[in-house]
């Protein structure tokens, strides 16, 4: 509860100091309309007093006062909901996604992108910002229901304190919600994957890119199929438990009901036996029909804040989960200017959340500086995730990284990626002008056409850009009216953008000519091991090429085989060849496969 209030308090002060008359003008709002309930039952015991009394002029007057106040409360409402709406969206929903977006986006590793509790309090939170931003002025509003109570029971106690046993029948009707409310809670967070997993298969099989193997595989009807199951049995849980919670609600008010009956039978009583006026009687169903009002919406708005708990926890779930984040990340160290010794690693394990084997598995090597290091290995042997630990992106499980000596992890991730260049096989395809997307590799020199021309270069993309109808200046994307590129002329577009930073400590290449045919391939690679001896010399720079195909990487200083996560065999290729272990059984086999195809 103490962290509600802190969240609320902070809302309110960023509403305040943003908003300061919106926030005045709904509190006075709110205020005046709880005078004018009062005002409004009184005028009407008034009027009807008076005029068994034959007192004409005040009858009328106490009359018209009754329906004046009635009808102010009823404006007051309607723009105190005006208000809250505006500030809601004024301050509170604009602030909290940009916070939101904010936070996510500057974690630095990737991890948190893979872990499920993290994104089921994602799609909580992204799709309910309003509620948490509205949950400040709920409970705001919940109390100024709660004061309506106590004036009303103020009213009915001045009459007959038995009447004040109305708020215990008022009382349940909460305590019913809050049970079935909890079943709500409980139902969605047990349903969060199978709705995750249907708009996974939904949106799976409306994309683009997937659509063309779907229909291939002709496979469309049945993942529409798996889509409609998903999204039934997330809807049958959640459904069930709205019911429940509508049951546990309609028994509340029935409880209030009855208390509501018996207290006008008690009061009509002692007035047919001359203690009180018929008046008491109309002030007993105006405060007792204000109070069952009040007590209702004291029991909505009271809800609304503790079901905001439903909103407000995973906020804060994520606010924590950043904040711990940051205060786990150590570096604050620069990279070194000039790489000497080079990066070693250090025993190191890796496993990707909610996984037990290893990606990674002790692995111990050092990559010289100024070396050129292939990684090969088949399908899932962890050579991605080697190449994603040299960047940053997660943090071994054990062991360390080395830069220098220096741990990775002391740092500077800022610094460190300042000084990396890396295009990854799921490469982005950046829907920008070209040069854009070529010189978003640096951002510094985004608009450095020379640099960025010189990084098409380095890439093999000249002819790209030559074909391409306003050269640099191209929009890419169909979706905003630019060309289309095929699947190779987007990586040689990573690829461009990756050799923007002219003097990178690492340069990371994930099979980065995978789209690519056979000779763009050796073009690329002889570019690549030209330009991985330039850096060498200028900055001693580690340059890391993954790939499938052996043979573009018989060059390379050192070879690295690995499996199932470990590392199994390190040397060039001669002496991988002649140690005639797994590498040596691969090259051949695809040296095969080379030769009776060509
Ligand atoms: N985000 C992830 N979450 C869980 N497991 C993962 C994740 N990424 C990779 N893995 C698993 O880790 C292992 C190593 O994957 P990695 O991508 O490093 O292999 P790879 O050698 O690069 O494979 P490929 O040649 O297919 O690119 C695999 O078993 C893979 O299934």
């Amino acid at each position: 509860m103490k962290r509600y209030l802190a969240l609320w308090a902070e809302l309110f002060r960023l509403s305040w100091r943003k908003e300061p008359r919106l926030v005045g003008g709904l509190l006075a709002a709110r205020t005046a309309s709880v005078a004018a309930v009062a005002a409004s039952a009184l005028s009407l015991r008034e009027a009807v007093d008076a005029a068994l009394a034959h007192h004409a002029g005040p009858a009328v007057a106490a009359a018209l006062g009754a329906a004046l106040t009635y009808g102010v409360t009823s404006l007051l409402r309607g723009a105190t909901g005006g208000l809250r709406i505006l500030l809601v969206e004024k301050v509170g929903l604009t602030d909290l996604l940009q916070q939101i977006h904010r936070d996510i986006a500057t974690v630095e590793g990737l991890d948190h992108l893979e872990r499920t509790d993290f994104l089921d309090r994602v799609t909580v939170v992204r799709n309910s910002a309003w509620g948490i931003a509205d949950s400040l002025w709920a409970s705001v509003d919940a109390v100024f229901n709660v004061v309506e109570v106590i004036v009303a029971l103020v009213l009915l106690g001045t009459m007959n304190p038995w009447l004040l046993f109305l708020l215990a029948f008022a009382a349940v009707p909460l305590w019913f919600d809050q049970r079935g409310l909890r079943a709500v809670k409980e139902a969605e967070t047990a349903t969060a994957e199978a709705f995750r997993l249907q708009r996974h298969l939904f949106e799976l099989a409306t994309s683009p890119s997937a659509g063309k193997e779907l229909r291939v595989a002709g496979s469309g009807p049945q993942l529409a199929r798996l889509q409609q199951e998903a999204w039934d049995e997330a809807m049958r849980g959640r459904a069930r438990a709205r019911i429940s919670a509508a049951v546990w609600k309609m028994s509340g008010w029935g409880l209030f009901t009855a208390g509501f009956v018996a207290g006008l039978a008690l009061v009509a009583h002692r007035v047919a036996h001359g203690h009180g006026t018929v008046g008491d009687i109309m002030l007993t169903v105006a405060v007792a029909n204000n109070l069952r009002e009040s007590v209702h919406f004291a029991v909505v708005r009271a809800t609304d804040t503790a079901s905001a708990s439903r909103l407000i926890e995973p906020y804060l779930w994520l606010r924590d989960w950043v904040t711990a984040d940051r205060a786990r990340v150590r570096g604050g160290e620069k990279a070194p200017e000039v790489l000497r010794a080079g990066i070693a690693f250090e025993n190191v394990s890796y496993a990707y959340p909610g996984t037990d084997r290893p990606a990674l598995d002790g692995v111990d090597v050092t990559l010289p500086a100024g070396s050129v290091v292939a990684i090969v290995g088949e399908y899932g042997s962890g050579k991605t995730t080697l190449v994603k630990l040299l960047a940053k992106f997660y943090r071994p499980d054990s062991g360390r990284i080395t830069v220098d000596g220096r741990d990775l992890a002391e740092l500077d991730t800022e610094d460190w990626r300042s000084r990396s260049s890396a295009a990854f096989q799921d490469f982005g395809r950046l829907h920008t002008s070209f040069a854009e997307a070529v010189g978003l590799g640096d951002l510094a020199h985004v608009e450095d056409r020379e640099r960025i021309a010189e990084a098409v270069r380095a890439a093999d993309a000249e002819s790209l850009v030559a074909r391409l109808p306003d050269g640099l200046d191209s929009q890419l994307g169909r979706e905003f009216d630019g060309v289309d590129l095929s699947e190779g002329q987007w990586q040689k577009t990573a690829l461009a953008r990756a050799s923007m930073r002219p003097d990178p400590l690492l340069f990371v290449l994930d099979e980065p000519t995978a789209s690519l045919d056979a000779p763009s391939e050796d073009a690329i690679f002889a570019r690549y091991m030209q330009r991985a001896r330039d850096l060498a010399t200028r900055t001693g720079a580690v340059t890391v090429i993954v790939s499938h195909r052996f043979s573009t990487v018989t060059g390379a200083d050192l070879i690295l085989v690995l499996d199932h996560g470990r590392l199994t065999e390190a040397g060039t290729h001669e002496e991988l060849v002649l140690l005639g272990g797994r590498y040596a059984d691969l090259y051949s086999i695809q040296a095969n496969a080379y030769a009776s195809t060509g």
